[in-house]
């Protein structure tokens, strides 16, 4: 990277619009443990975290997860570290064994869905008892791969606008950073 590209990367993060901040985010995942644990303590589930973007609100999550549960990962993307989706591409299939157990997957943005109906998609086909969704952020617009497409534990809605910060990033940069930022004009 040149120092000129470095130099729009800071850019955008100073220029950039917070739209929820660090205590905020907490408050969030503090409700999504409180509905995980809910419904899923005595299930004995898989917990895979999607990477790249997964892998903060997974780390947050899991300590607030009080109950037995195995944590694993899988890595897929249909963004590539830009800023509009293709086709998913498998990059590390389900790390663990999940045959007639239920599964968590966690990620850390389902916007128009299609990574995530991919993903349970195989984790049902592969055997999972059930499949359960949690995703910290869930994008308001009409393009969700299937109409009223949710996710089974949602942290907080935003806007129609690309964001980065807590996993989520821009050109694979601010997956760092400590809110939820709107890049301005996108
Ligand atoms: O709902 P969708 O429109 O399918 O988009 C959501 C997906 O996009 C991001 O991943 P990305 O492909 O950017 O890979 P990354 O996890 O490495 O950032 C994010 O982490 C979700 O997995
Ligand atoms: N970083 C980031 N990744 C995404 N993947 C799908 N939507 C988004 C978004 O708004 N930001």
């Amino acid at each position: 990277m040149t120092q000129v590209e470095l130099d729009e990367i800071k850019q955008i993060y100073q220029e950039a619009d917070l739209l929820f901040s660090s205590e905020q985010v907490d408050q969030a995942i503090n409700h999504m443990a409180e509905a995980i644990s809910a419904s899923l303590s005595e299930q004995n589930p898989v917990v895979f975290c999607v990477m790249n973007g997964g892998l903060v609100i997974t780390g947050q999550l899991l300590t607030r997860l009080n109950f037995p549960l195995e944590a694993s990962y899988l890595h897929a993307t249909r963004y590539r570290n830009t800023t509009s989706g293709h086709s998913l591409e498998w990059k590390v299939p389900p790390m663990s064994a999940f045959r007639g157990r239920p599964v968590l997957i966690v990620d850390d943005i389902l916007d128009e869905g299609h990574t995530l109906v991919e993903i349970m998609d195989h984790c049902r086909r592969e055997g999972a008892s059930a499949v359960y969704a949690a995703v910290l952020i869930d994008k308001r617009h009409d393009r969700k791969a299937q109409p009223g497409l949710k996710a089974e534990f949602t942290g907080l809605e935003i806007e129609d606008r690309y964001i980065f910060g807590y996993g989520m990033d821009y050109k694979g940069y601010w997956r760092n950073a400590p809110g939820i930022f709107a890049v301005k004009g996108l």
